[in-house]
């Protein structure tokens, strides 16, 4: 669909929505050192043809600007003529989307979100077990047991990609990227922090009880 389909407002509610997370999300420190990116989905979605809004990249996020955010395309190109240059992680996210049709995605670099993906990357995955928080996923199962996906974090962002594409699972809403953070996802921004939200406590979790049980 063309960009120009979109209608100012429906980019202008996701710059909004943008806003609101980013400054919630910079209230509790989640984006040390300009990390971290967020973006919302606009308008129609094909799996080949879609738009979001997109953090800038290289910004204090926790400062609130005119230049914060942009509209990029499916491949990760801006939509429109701008100075700013999109998130340095847009092909994560234009991946995702491809793959989940999701609505928001949510990235943030934590120290549990670092430290767990550490213990568990020869592994592949986070297993979580038996934890009420995991309802968040809309995972209603007794002693559900889930695995959070790791893939290896590259400096060259392209490389990562086809990671994302192998491991990626439709039923867990995150993957994360090893020594890096979290990638989060929902249908729409509530649904993306609830996730994130729930991803983060599992971490602090997993690394406490693993504390506890050396
Ligand atoms: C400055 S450390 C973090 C970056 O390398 C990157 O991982 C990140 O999350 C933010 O990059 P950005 O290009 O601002 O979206
Ligand atoms: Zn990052």
């Amino acid at each position: 669909m063309a960009f120009t389909d979109i209608t100012l407002e429906q980019k202008q509610r996701a710059l909004h929505e943008l806003r609101d997370i980013k400054t919630q999300f910079a209230d509790r420190h989640w984006f040390p050192g300009t990390s971290g990116n967020l973006s919302v989905r606009v308008g129609e979605y094909t799996p080949e043809d879609f738009h979001f809004a997109i953090t800038a990249s290289g910004k204090d996020k926790t400062v609130n600007t005119p230049e914060d955010f942009l509209f990029v395309d499916a491949a990760g190109k801006p939509s429109e003529r701008t100075g700013l240059k999109p998130s340095a992680e847009t092909l994560i996210h234009c991946e995702i989307y491809r793959l989940t049709g999701c609505g928001a995605i949510f990235h943030v670099h934590t120290v549990f979100n670092n430290i767990v993906s550490e213990l568990f990357h020869e592994r592949g995955s986070i297993p979580v077990k038996g934890v009420e928080l995991i309802k968040a996923f809309n995972i209603w199962t007794e002693d559900a047991e889930i695995d959070i996906p790791i893939v290896p974090n590259f400096a060259h962002i392209p490389s990562i990609v086809p990671h994302v594409t192998e491991k990626l699972n439709p039923q867990i809403p995150g993957i994360i990227l090893r020594n890096h953070g979290i990638y989060a996802w929902g249908a729409n921004a509530f649904e993306a922090k609830r996730h994130l939200e729930a991803f983060e406590f599992l971490f602090e979790y997993v690394y406490r009880w693993e504390l506890l049980k050396r």
